[in-house]
């Protein structure tokens, strides 16, 4: 019976849960409650999306009259894929909001035809988020674990599907042996009606079972997508620019993973072990009949796992490189002008060459090995059927067979072998998924707890509402894992809110690096770092962001507007905003040259920009974010001398008296900025000090 409204409301899952997250008392910033409730989303996912948010969801299963009072308030899953929130309980009757969102008591009777008898009621997890998986292999077990409903109703239907298989060969059996020597139409009448309906239910039976897989495939396609963005965001920055195509080939790892359970290689494997079933009853209708699959088998299968064996080393020197190949197309397509400019093109060329030369070589070679198995895969079907009939002829010349149970046993031999036959391919499979599920490991890996547990809004680590923009470097040390020696090397700094201070020293002595650990995209190998008297490490890095505003050295632009851009900056910013900080940085100039002013279209990574007004447009959107921290790396680096000068003049008005200002600049003419300077020089702090003195202690060591 169709649910009605008026007997009870119920709404969807994404309504419901967020009127169950007020009433249990869970407070949530409207942009975190965006994140975790997703329209049309699905029981499946609510578990998982609560555990990533700091929630627990507590699934229960139990009858509308037993429900106790710890489960209230809570969501009643109704027949139909909606949900009724429910208050409290009392003899026989239930308190559940109404269409207006006001408590009402209805029967237990009036509901319970129409309840599932599955309840979620959800709490505020009392430790962080730490059970992320830390494994590709890890969160590819936990989503299949979340699915065995779904795989426990696709392996029934594929025992039904194999029992029903036999339908056919014992019809055929019967109509050859018994029906066709008497003529006995009636009794043909009647088993075709038999085999009719069997072959309905074999039909419908397959339908639901690739239903079943086809929806588990698409809810871990969903969940793989949305792990490779998480996982990325959690990234260290460097790590992912060091090799954006080896990036892409994780990516694509993905939905190798993906394809690894879709429907054809999943039945194929769960066809397997019916090979016995097939088997035994060829035993039992055509006895030595028996032995011709057991033959084939015993060459398919130890030979299928020997070319799985080979394969295995083979595809990964392939994918290898296939990586190398995809790593040499992604520099040679970034830096085609300075290729052209240098005339590399002929040695670019000849590097292309052996990567192309070497990457078919492994792949060809993977593949020769596979094609001469498939090839004795294709005869095995045949041989099967040959054999058969040739030993099945003897039997019934000796009166060992009859003519139908021969029949029978070509079909049950064929059946039986078919899953074997596509072993090499499941094999082969299950070795690209392996491969790229290890291929996954450094993604998740890199995105590990700490990480994770640091940026996410609703973790236990400490909030900061207001922050005094103030740092302390103290002991710090950190090292990039490819180098050999640290880069930076006990560092110790303290700077005051309100202070303006310049990071100088030599190409590579650590400056970026330090902006790097301060805006905490590299975590520190020893020492400590402190914002606003508190330690970084026991900080939200979300909450932090909130009030750091950080110009990084390469400036980078999204495709969009300039409007779309400058709005990442802060979302909210007016027009006038827009305006103030554009001035600040001399941007204002170009817009108002732009026929569609801020709504000027932006190409891919920002294509149709000059370098300056790139740097322009992010010294705007840094502005804009208006963070108490203000840190600039190299804010001026490609802008000419005249609007260098203009935003030298300009900044001072828009800072505000308590801002802090790191400027890290090799730019003598920005110095006047800052009333205080950091030298830096191989990792260590050489110089600190008021500006004046230190840029004549500078000069000095100049003239010296
Ligand atoms: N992603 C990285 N992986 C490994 N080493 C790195 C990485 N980035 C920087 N380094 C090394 O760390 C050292 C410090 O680099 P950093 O970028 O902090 O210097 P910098 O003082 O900002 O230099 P510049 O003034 O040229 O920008 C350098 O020796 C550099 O080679």
């Amino acid at each position: 019976m169709p649910i009605t409204e008026q007997s009870f409301h119920s709404s969807s899952l994404s309504d419901a849960f967020l009127t169950l997250i007020r009433l249990s008392g869970i407070e949530l910033s409207a942009e975190v409650s965006n994140k975790l409730i997703l329209k049309g989303m699905d029981v499946r996912q609510l578990h998982q999306r609560c555990e990533r948010f700091g929630l627990i969801c507590q699934r229960s299963l139990s009858a509308l009259g037993k429900l106790p009072e710890t489960a209230f308030p809570c969501l009643l899953q109704m027949k139909g894929k909606r949900f009724v929130v429910a208050l409290a309980a009392r003899q026989g009757e239930l308190q559940i909001l109404d269409k207006q969102s006001q408590p009402v008591w209805i029967k237990e009777t009036v509901l319970s035809n129409h309840f599932s008898g599955v309840c979620y009621s959800i709490q505020k997890a009392g430790e962080p988020d730490v059970q992320r998986p830390v494994t590709a292999s890890g969160w590819l077990k936990k989503e299949v674990t979340q699915l065995w409903a779904n795989y426990a109703q696709v392996i029934l239907a594929t025992l039904l599907i194999n029992c029903l298989t036999l339908a056919v060969p014992i019809f055929t059996h019967f109509v050859f042996d018994k029906v066709l020597p008497n003529y006995a139409t009636e009794t043909l009448v009647a088993v075709t009606i038999g085999i009719g309906l069997v072959i309905l239910a074999d039909f419908v039976l397959r339908w639901l079972r690739s239903f079943y897989i086809d929806d588990a495939c698409r809810h871990i396609s969903r969940q793989a997508e949305l792990q490779l963005i998480d996982s990325l965001l959690r990234q260290e920055a460097y790590q992912v620019n060091r090799s954006p195509a080896r990036l892409a080939q994780q990516a694509q790892g993905f939905s190798r993973v993906k394809e690894a359970l879709s429907s054809s290689i999943l039945l194929t494997a769960l066809d397997i072990p019916f090979f016995i079933l097939f088997t035994a009853v060829i035993g039992l209708i055509g006895g030595p009949l028996m032995w011709v699959p057991i033959a084939v088998a015993a060459v398919l299968i130890p030979a299928s796992i020997i070319n799985y064996r080979l394969t295995r080393k083979r595809s990964s020197v392939a994918t290898t490189a296939q990586t190398e190949k995809n790593a040499c197309l992604h520099e040679l397509t970034q830096g085609l002008e300075t290729i052209r400019a240098m005339g590399a093109g002929q040695s670019l060329l000849s590097r292309w060459r052996v990567l192309v030369n070497s990457s078919n070589r492994h792949d060809f070679s993977h593949r020769r090995v596979g094609s001469v198995l498939n090839a004795f895969v294709i005869s095995a079907s045949q041989i099967v059927v040959v054999a058969t009939l040739v030993i099945g002829v003897f039997l019934i010349q000796s009166g060992l067979l009859a003519p139908g149970s021969l029949f029978a046993c070509i079909i049950l031999g064929s059946r039986a072998v078919a899953p074997l036959m596509n072993l090499t391919q499941l094999l082969s499979r299950i070795n690209l998924s392996r491969q790229a599920l290890r291929q996954l490991e450094p993604l998740f890996a890199n995105s590990g707890v700490a990480r994770s547990e640091a940026e996410n809004p609703e973790t236990t680590r400490q909030r900061l509402y207001h922050l005094i923009p103030s740092v302390e470097f103290k002991d710090l040390s950190f090292r990039y894992p490819s180098d050999n020696q640290d880069t930076l090397n006990g560092i110790n700094l303290s700077i005051s809110a309100g202070e303006r201070v310049a990071i100088v020293g030599a190409s590579g002595s650590g400056k970026t690096t330090l902006i790097r650990l301060l805006s905490g995209d590299l975590i520190p190998d020893s020492g400590r770092m402190s914002v606003s008297g508190h330690d970084l490490a026991g900080l939200n890095l979300a909450d932090v962001r909130q009030h750091l505003s950080v110009l990084h050295q390469q400036p980078f632009v999204f495709s969009g507007t300039v409007r779309s851009n400058l709005l990442l900056g802060n979302a909210s910013a007016n027009t006038a905003e827009l305006d103030r900080a554009c001035f600040i940085t001399g941007l204002d100039q170009w817009v108002s040259r732009c026929r569609k002013g801020y709504e000027h279209p932006i190409g891919e990574c920002g294509s149709n920009l000059s370098g300056g007004q790139k740097q322009a447009l992010c010294l705007s959107r840094t502005l804009l974010h208006n963070g108490s921290l203000l840190v600039l790396d190299e804010p001026t680096s490609a802008m000419d001398n005249l609007s260098e000068a203009q935003f030298c003049q300009r900044l001072p008005d828009y800072l505000g008296e308590d801002q802090t200002l790191l400027l890290v600049t090799h730019r003598a003419s920005l110095l006047q900025l800052v009333d205080r300077i950091i030298v830096l020089a191989h990792g260590r702090v050489v110089a600190d000090g008021a500006r004046d003195e230190i840029l004549k202690k500078m000069q000095a060591v100049r003239t010296s």
